[in-house]
């Protein structure tokens, strides 16, 4: 039996909600070319110039408004999935954070020095983005190399659309969904639209037509919206949601470049001017609450739709460290990591 080892991955937070470690964090966040995917000359000016000179201090206080006395919730939440999957499986399971702590390549040689042979990456993420499982896996090529490591890496791929992932979000949404509601959206984090052709495998296919993601093509192997779109159809389809119920849209857009549309802070104001009174908000591109759901639409979007006209926007939490997500990721991870691709074969 060889030794194997988990290592759950997320985005990761500031140390502290205080205006230093968040400007820590974002340089090191928005500093990642795969985020930031303009020439490092730019990129540097942006960051340096553009972003954090202002930015800090406003997503300090937003991080302020949603900090748990035990840290981050997204960390937190995180670390909660992690002992409870500990727990349940026979290898050592482990979470790191892409920025900020505990980081990859703390942990990555944590679990190498206990001599495991096989290490498998779970990017907690449902959809493929290079701002999220790209960047976790050449963070962990990178931290292979640095430590001429000969630890053989297994990918988990993204679940976007996998059954048992799609049953857990269906019972978290259900009691919500069985008293009285108008619509539910969808919101997912969006994307520059530039970072969907660039990941594009054919170079042609993504966003050359407005249906290009309902029409099955090997270009969404790599497209982060026609796995969106995916996961809202098979959801809506097991919650018996009839087309008008529900729709779509991208928030947390940053800069000036086109983002996803359509944007989640218009959506809001939309539905409650079109009539929608009671909404339903879902953010299945996270997996554990964070800054974006808990600030960004329980408490930002809620304002702005109330403001427009809606009377209740009740979020529906994600899936965090739920019996049954905790149970499908130990399935997953129970499983023979033989079919999950090795890093350097891919
Ligand atoms: C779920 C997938 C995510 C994608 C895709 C993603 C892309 C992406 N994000 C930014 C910029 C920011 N995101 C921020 C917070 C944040 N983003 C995600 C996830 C995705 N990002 C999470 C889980 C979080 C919350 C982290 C937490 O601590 O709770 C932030 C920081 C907060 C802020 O200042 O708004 C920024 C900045 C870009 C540019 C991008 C794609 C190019
Ligand atoms: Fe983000
Ligand atoms: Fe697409």
């Amino acid at each position: 039996m060889i030794s194997q080892a988990v290592l759950l991955v997320n985005l990761g937070s500031p140390d502290s909600p205080q205006e230093k470690d968040v400007r820590q964090y974002l340089k090191q966040f928005l500093m990642d070319p795969y985020v930031v995917d303009l020439p490092g000359w730019l990129r540097w000016l942006i960051v340096n110039c553009l972003v954090l000179p202002s930015r800090p201090k406003q997503s300090a206080e937003a991080y302020q408004s949603i900090w748990w006395p035990d840290g981050s919730p997204l960390v937190v939440l995180t670390q909660r999935l992690t002992d409870k999957l500990t727990k349940e499986v026979d290898c050592p399971v482990h979470f790191a954070m892409r920025y900020g702590e505990p980081a990859m390549e703390k942990e990555i040689l944590q679990l190498a020095k206990t001599g495991i042979e096989e290490l498998l990456l779970v990017p907690l993420y449902p959809h493929y983005a290079m701002s999220t499982v790209k960047t976790c896996i050449e963070e962990a090529r990178r931290v292979l190399a640095k430590h001429h490591l000969s630890l053989k890496v297994r990918l988990h791929p993204v679940f976007f659309g996998h059954e048992q992932y799609i049953s857990a979000l269906e019972e978290v949404t259900k009691p919500y969904i069985e008293k009285p509601f108008d619509h539910l959206l969808f919101s997912y984090h969006g994307l520059p639209e530039r970072h969907l052709r660039k990941d594009d495998p054919t170079g042609s296919y993504c966003l050359s037509k407005p249906d290009c993601c309902q029409q099955p093509h090997q270009a969404h192997q790599t497209c982060y919206r026609a796995q969106v779109y995916k996961t809202a159809e098979l959801l809506t389809n097991k919650l018996g949601l009839k087309e008008e119920q529900y729709s779509v849209a991208f928030q947390s857009r940053l800069g000036r470049d086109k983002w996803l549309t359509p944007y989640t802070s218009e959506r809001l104001v939309e539905l409650a001017q079109q009539g929608v009174k009671r909404l339903l908000v879902i953010c299945p591109s996270f997996v554990a609450d964070c800054l974006e759901t808990l600030e960004e639409i329980g408490m930002q979007g809620k304002e702005a739709f109330i403001e427009a006209g809606g009377e209740s926007l009740t979020l529906v939490p994600c899936l965090n460290d739920d019996a049954e997500w905790v149970g499908v990721l130990t399935d997953w991870l129970k499983q023979s990591w033989d079919h999950y691709p090795q890093l350097d074969k891919m």
